[in-house]
């Protein structure tokens, strides 16, 4: 377990939080195979979009064996067996759509389930560190990480716009590495009073917050808004604050009473969580307290680091205590590029949650059922709210604003 930053005056380093040099937070080359015993998980896990569209996933859980998930040996291991179990748990509940939703989740599915999801540290449903972080391929091992040269390892309904989302959102992550590796010189820097050290760092990271707005551009490409509103986003959805599903979901052998657990968003990625905690943002109550709900929901180490950097010591007072233009300068680029990335993501919320949802009223209303399927058919019960269960456009603009108040005051940045 990592210690706290503060515990020792060592500098400040990533060793300790499982972040990569090469990938950040993205888990580096997952395993695409299990131990033979679990191959009846495997199985199961690599025809879930069939077993969906032919209604008989549930029955082939019913029929799975209940394998003992103390053979598991290594983090790898852990983290694929959580990803195909929390796949198809997402499977088995949501197969007959908002309607037709269950109460329990079988035990042979549901206790590994749970005893992965405590080895990990995780909780027991989909989350980013599984869709995301743990669940990619390069079709040509040495070829790029690029669109075309990246493969998920297992898939949920919604065909192409499912990878588009997985791996632009991957491609999000491996765009923020510069930017998470330069963390420790501004730690360390303002430690030891180095304007220019922690100048050059925050420099880094501004750019790589451009770039992850840039890489983020790419969903209008690869994914389909109808498909993502009309087909995906149930799949993705959790039992917390969901009217589908208002008890939750017992986990059959674990424990009689139902639990519930939000569903899987790049809210849960700890990327923006590291930058507002370097950068002294902090977030109203409400949206405040699902933020940090979703740390969580985040792989234990990386928890650690975000808990661990908002205990440092603070980079803006240092930064108005330094009477140094360029740090100056270079601390509300950070500031001007997350509030971009920001307004750019409520950009593609708007087109991919909001414009469709008015669409599929509109044909409801209209009885034109027919036309334009995929969104005539959309789900109902997550029209308005986010995973969270909040109005999602006045949640993510009161995080921007917010964001926005760690700016200088003009007078510090020259401007
Ligand atoms: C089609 C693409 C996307 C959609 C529709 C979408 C939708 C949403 C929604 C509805 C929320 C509100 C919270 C929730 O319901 O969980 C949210 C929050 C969030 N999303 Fe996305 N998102 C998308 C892609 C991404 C990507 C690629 C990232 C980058 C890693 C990202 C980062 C975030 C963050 C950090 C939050 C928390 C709010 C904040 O810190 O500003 N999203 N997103």
């Amino acid at each position: 377990m990592a210690s706290s930053i503060m515990d020792a005056q060592l500098p400040f380093s990533l060793d300790k939080y499982h972040v990569s040099e090469e990938y950040g937070f993205v888990l580096p080359a997952p395993l695409a195979e299990l131990p033979p015993y679990y191959q009846p998980w495997m199985d199961i896990a690599r025809h879930v979009t069939e077993l969906i569209h032919s209604h008989t996933l549930r029955s082939h859980i019913h029929q799975m064996p209940e394998l003992d998930a103390s053979f598991l040996q290594n983090h790898r291991e852990l983290r694929l067996a959580h990803l195909v179990l929390s796949v198809t748990t997402m499977g088995y509940v949501w197969q007959e759509g908002e309607n037709g939703t269950v109460k329990v989740l079988p035990r042979n599915l549901a206790v590994p389930l749970w005893a992965v999801s405590q080895r990990l540290g995780l909780p027991p449903i989909l989350t980013h560190a599984d869709g995301v972080l743990a669940n990619w391929r390069k079709r040509v091992p040495e070829g790029p990480f690029d669109m075309e040269n990246l493969e998920l390892l297992v898939t949920l309904p919604g065909g192409d716009s499912v990878r588009g989302f997985f791996m632009v959102t991957l491609l999000v992550e491996l765009a923020a590495v510069s930017g998470i590796k330069a963390i420790p010189d501004v730690i360390n820097g303002v430690r030891r009073g180095d304007t220019e050290t922690v100048t050059r760092a925050l420099e880094d990271i501004a750019e790589a917050i451009s770039s992850m707005t840039e890489a983020l551009r790419l969903m209008h490409t690869y994914v389909d808004p109808a498909v993502f509103y009309g087909i995906m986003r149930i799949y993705l959805s959790g039992w917390k604050d969901n009217p589908s599903m208002v008890e939750g979901l017992v986990y059959e052998g674990v424990q009689a009473e139902p639990m519930q657990f939000s569903g899987g968003s790049a809210a849960q990625s700890s990327l923006l969580h590291c930058f507002d905690e370097l950068l002294g943002v902090t977030h109203e109550p409400h949206s405040g307290a699902f933020l940090t709900r979703m740390r969580d929901y985040m792989p234990p180490a990386h928890k650690q680091l975000i808990q661990d950097i908002s205990s440092g010591p603070s980079l803006r007072r240092f930064v108005l205590g330094q009477d140094s233009a360029p740090l100056a300068a270079a601390f509300q680029r950070c500031v001007s590029r997350l509030l971009d990335l920001r307004s750019y993501h409520i950009n593609v919320v708007s087109r991919f949650i909001t414009v469709p949802a008015a669409r599929a009223r509109q044909l409801r209303s209209r009885g034109e059922a027919g036309q334009e399927d995929t969104l005539s058919k959309a789900p109902t019960a997550l029209e308005e709210r986010g995973t969270g269960g909040s109005g999602i456009m006045s949640f993510l603009k009161t995080i921007r604003d917010r964001t926005k108040e760690v700016s200088l005051p003009p007078s510090d940045t020259g401007s």
